[in-house]
């Protein structure tokens, strides 16, 4: 087994004072909870700002723009420490090809995962675009056909282009919960997640520019359009997501070669039915044969 290299994150320090002061808070936090490691993967559909938003995140080139050109996609792991703590982020190929979710991507991702425990998933889609459509929905039940529903416990959903204009007349709070409505519905659509278990543990929806000509604020911050800085606020949410209740998602041989975990109740089908067969069925069959053997003849027969 190749042994990982684990870089120091020293690209911390290209952040402001201000941004890099609130990532070792929340670090530190982390490490008040006794989580050392956080294993963070990133998905979604190609171009969407996958290996950006890792770049942003790190704060270095870590990985490259557009990188799955090639003719075999694969994740790449970005692993760095500080502090005793390790941050790792893996970015994927993006899962569609043509006009499909591409089943090799998908195998090349869970294999890449082996053994791995996925702590929180950023699920990556653009904030500029109107429409979803049965694509999405057919990106989100893959991601949960391969890990399980469990896996978007531990989701956040990623919006980047936030430094977008919407057209004249709408205002941008109003598109981005439009937006965020939309794809919400197509990822409890893809994941037969139901409305109750959303509303229960909603899945957060967060704002990303990667763009180097992201609006600034005085400490030298990225921000958004609404103000935030948004960096501190992502991994803000990723620290939420990770010390909430749900466990990580551990990516055995089970998960990746088994049955569809969301489909593992579909095992207990042919005992189920044996069940009903020897102790529903038969008792039944069993009760009506002594009814007729008691039965008394009516005088008139
Ligand atoms: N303006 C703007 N451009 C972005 C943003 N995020 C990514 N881009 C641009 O979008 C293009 C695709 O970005 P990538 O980060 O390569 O997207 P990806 O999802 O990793 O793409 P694949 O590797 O093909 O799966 C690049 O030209 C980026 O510079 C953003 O938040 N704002």
């Amino acid at each position: 087994m190749a042994i990982q290299l684990v870089k120091e994150w020293t690209a911390i320090q290209q952040f402001p004072a201000a941004t890099q002061g609130r990532l070792l808070e929340l670090l530190g936090k982390l490490k008040q909870e006794n989580v050392s490691t956080l294993t963070v993967l990133v998905m979604g559909k190609g171009g969407v700002g996958k290996s950006s938003t890792v770049n942003s995140i790190i704060g270095d080139r870590v990985v490259t723009i557009s990188s799955f050109q090639s003719e075999t996609p694969r994740p790449v792991m970005v692993s760095r420490s500080r502090a005793g703590f390790t941050l790792n982020i893996i970015d994927t190929p993006g899962l569609v090809e043509g006009a499909y979710v591409s089943d090799q991507v998908l195998e090349t991702i869970k294999r890449f995962l082996l053994n791995k425990t996925i702590d929180v998933l950023l699920y990556v889609d653009r904030l500029d675009l109107y429409r979803v459509d049965n694509l999405d929905k057919q990106v989100v039940k893959a991601i949960t056909d391969s890990f399980g529903k469990e896996i978007w416990r531990k989701g956040i959903v990623v919006l980047t282009h936030a430094q977008f204009s919407p057209p004249d007349g709408l205002n941008y709070d109003e598109f981005f919960s439009k937006r965020s409505e939309s794809l919400m519905k197509i990822v409890r659509q893809g994941s037969r997640i139901s409305k109750k278990e959303i509303q229960d543990s909603p899945i957060p929806v967060v704002l990303v520019e990667n763009s180097g000509r992201c609006v600034k604020n005085e400490q030298d911050e990225k921000i958004l359009p609404t103000g935030t800085p948004w960096i501190p606020n992502l991994v803000q949410i990723i620290t939420d997501v990770a010390l909430n209740q749900s466990k990580g998602i551990l990516v055995d041989r089970k998960l990746i070669e088994g049955p569809n975990p969301n489909d593992r109740g579909k095992l207990f089908i042919p005992l189920i039915l044996a069940f009903e067969y020897f102790f529903v069925f038969k008792r039944i069959q069993k009760w009506i044969k002594d009814d007729i053997s008691r039965e008394t003849k009516p005088s008139w027969e």
